[in-house]
C-alpha cells in the first residue's frame, strides 16, 4: 500500500541560501497544526562549493540520514532543490510521492493579500514583479519551475512576504511623488519579511499570554536582509523596507536607505554629477551595485557578521578618528548598523504612541538571534526609551530553551511601563506550513489516512 500524500514541503529561497523543511499535518484542533520531520539548507549557493546540511527531526528517522557536506553539483537554487529531492529519496524514509503541497516563500507578491496556488497567471504575475525584488523573486521562480517539473502531482503554492504589510496606512505606504504615476506603476511601500513577522507576532503573543490582535511590538528581523517592523494591535503599521527590499537597514550586500540622488553621484568625480562619466553608469548597474556590492560586505570584505562583531571596537570612535586601527572598517560597519536600527526603533516608538502602547522590543533573524554583541549595543541605546536587558541573560540567550526568550531586566521593567525585550527564533518555513495546514482549501487536499 502506498504512503498517504500528506507532506508539506516549505521552501525559502534566500539571496544566497535555500532553506527547506518537511512537515506532516497533525489534523488535531488541540495541537500545533504541523509536526516537523526534517530540515535541510544550502548556503553559499553561488560559491564554488555550496554547503548542504540535512537533519532528520522525526523520532523514527535514522541519524544515518544526517548530512553536513560540501556539494559539487549545486550552482544555483534550482540545482540545489533537485539535489535536496534526490537526497530525500536516497537517504531518508520519506518518498517524493508523499508530498502534497510545496510552499514557496516569494518575497515580492505585489498586492496579493493571500497565498496563491501557482497557475500560468500567478506565475507570470510573480515574474513581472521580479524587478522589484532582484535578489529574490527569480530564485523562487526557478525553484517553483523545478517543483512543477519534478513533482507534477503536488501543488505549488506561493506565500508572500508582502502580504503581512497590507495593513500599513496609506499616508505611511505612499511616497510624496506624482500620485497618478505612483498609482499606475504601483510605486509604494510594500514591506518584506512578512512571513517572519507573522511567525514572531504569534509566538511572542503566546509567550506574553496575549491575543495577537491585542499585541503591539517593535520587531527587528536582522538577517542578511534586515528590516524593522512596528506592529500595532496585531497589524503592520510601518516597516523599514519599501518598494523593494533595498530600503531601510543595510544588509550583507545591500546598502539600505541612502539619499536617492546618490546613484547619480556614485561614479562621478569629486561628488559632482558629471554627465559624461554618469552616462557610462546605467541605472540598472546602480541597482546591481546597491543590492549586491554594498552593505557590510562592501565595508569589510565579509558577509559573516560574527567576524564583524568580533573585530569591531565597542565604541565607534576608532572608526571616526581616521581609520588608524586595523579593524576600523569592521567597527564602522557594526556601528552604521546600530545607528540605523535605533533610528527605526525610535521612530516606531513614537508612531506606536510610546511605552504604554508597546508590549515588547523583539530581536530575530541570524544576527538578532545569534549576535549578543549587536543586541547589547542596540539595547544600550534603547534604554532611554525604557527597554532594559539583562547582560547576563543576553550572553546566555543561545543556550536558553524555547522559541521566545526573555532578555529583560525585570527590575527595570517593574519600574517602567512593563515593556519587555525578547529574542524570537523565527521560522519562515514553519509559518508557511502552518498557514497551509490551516487553510480551508489547501488543508482539504492533505490525505487524512
Ligand atoms: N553567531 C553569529 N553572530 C553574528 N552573526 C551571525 C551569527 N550567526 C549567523 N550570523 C549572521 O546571520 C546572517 C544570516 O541570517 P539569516 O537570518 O539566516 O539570513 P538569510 O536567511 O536572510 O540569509 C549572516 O549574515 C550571518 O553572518
Ligand atoms: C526580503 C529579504 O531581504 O529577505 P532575506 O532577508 O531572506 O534576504
Ligand atoms: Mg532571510
Amino acid at each position: 500500500m502506498s504512503a498517504p500524500r500528506d507532506l508539506i514541503l516549505s521552501v525559502n529561497a534566500g539571496s544566497s541560501s535555500l532553506k527547506i523543511s518537511v512537515f506532516k499535518p497533525t489534523h488535531k484542533a488541540d495541537k500545533e497544526p504541523v509536526e516537523l520531520l526534517l530540515t535541510a539548507s544550502f548556503s553559499n549557493i553561488f560559491s564554488p562549493l555550496a554547503l548542504f546540511s540535512l537533519s532528520p527531526k522525526a523520532p523514527g528517522e535514522s541519524e544515518k540520514s544526517r548530512k553536513n557536506e560540501e556539494v559539487q553539483d549545486v550552482k544555483d537554487h534550482e540545482s540545489a532543490f533537485e539535489y535536496f529531492l534526490k537526497s530525500l529519496q536516497d537517504s531518508t524514509s520519506l518518498e517524493r510521492d508523499q508530498i502534497a503541497h510545496v510552499c514557496h516563500r516569494v518575497v515580492h507578491g505585489g498586492n496579493y493579500p493571500e497565498p496563491v496556488r501557482i497557475s500560468n497567471e500567478s506565475y507570470h504575475h510573480i515574474e513581472d514583479l521580479t524587478d522589484l525584488a532582484p535578489l529574490h523573486n527569480a530564485a523562487a521562480l526557478s525553484v517553483i519551475k523545478a517543483s512543477l517539473k519534478i513533482l507534477p502531482d503536488s501543488s505549488s503554492i506561493a506565500f508572500f512576504d508582502t502580504a503581512f504589510h497590507r495593513t500599513i496606512p496609506e499616508h505611511i505606504a505612499k511616497y510624496a511623488i506624482d500620485p497618478e504615476i505612483a498609482e499606475s506603476k504601483g510605486l509604494k511601500k510594500y514591506g518584506f519579511h512578512g512571513l517572519s513577522y507573522s511567525y514572531i507576532l504569534r509566538a511572542t503573543a503566546s509567550f506574553l499570554k496575549k491575543d495577537p490582535s491585542e499585541t503591539s511590538l517593535i520587531v527587528m528581523h536582522l538577517g542578511s536582509g534586515a528590516s524593522v517592523c512596528a506592529i500595532q494591535r496585531g497589524a503592520s503599521l510601518d516597516t523599514s523596507m519599501g518598494l523593494t527590499p533595498l530600503d531601510g537597514l543595510p544588509g550583507a550586500t545591500r546598502s539600505g536607505g541612502t539619499d536617492p540622488s546618490l546613484i547619480f553621484h556614485y561614479t562621478s568625480k569629486a561628488g559632482k554629477v558629471n554627465r559624461k562619466t554618469a552616462e557610462n553608469v546605467h541605472i540598472t548597474d546602480a541597482e546591481e551595485i546597491l543590492n549586491k556590492k554594498a552593505g557590510w560586505k562592501a565595508l569589510t570584505g565579509t558577509t559573516d557578521f560574527a567576524e564583524i562583531a568580533e573585530k569591531a571596537a565597542p565604541s565607534p570612535r576608532s572608526a571616526q578618528s581616521g581609520g588608524r586601527d586595523e579593524h576600523s572598517n569592521h567597527t564602522l560597519a557594526f556601528h552604521i548598523l546600530v545607528d540605523r536600527i535605533i533610528g527605526f526603533v525610535g521612530s516606531y516608538y513614537l508612531k506606536l504612541g510610546g511605552a504604554s502602547h508597546i508590549d515588547a522590543l523583539v530581536f530575530a533573524g541570524g544576527l538578532g538571534e545569534h549576535s549578543a554583541a549587536l543586541r547589547s549595543a542596540v539595547a544600550v541605546r534603547c534604554k532611554c526609551l525604557g527597554f532594559y536587558i539583562s547582560e547576563d541573560k543576553n550572553k546566555r540567550a543561545d543556550d536558553m530553551e524555547g522559541d521566545v526568550v526573555d532578555l529583560g531586566d525585570s527590575h527595570g521593567q517593574e519600574h517602567r511601563g512593563g515593556m519587555r525585550v525578547l529574542l524570537c527564533h523565527t521560522d519562515e518555513q514553519l509559518e508557511m506550513a502552518r498557514q497551509c495546514a490551516l487553510h480551508p482549501e489547501f488543508s482539504n487536499e492533505l490525505s487524512k489516512k
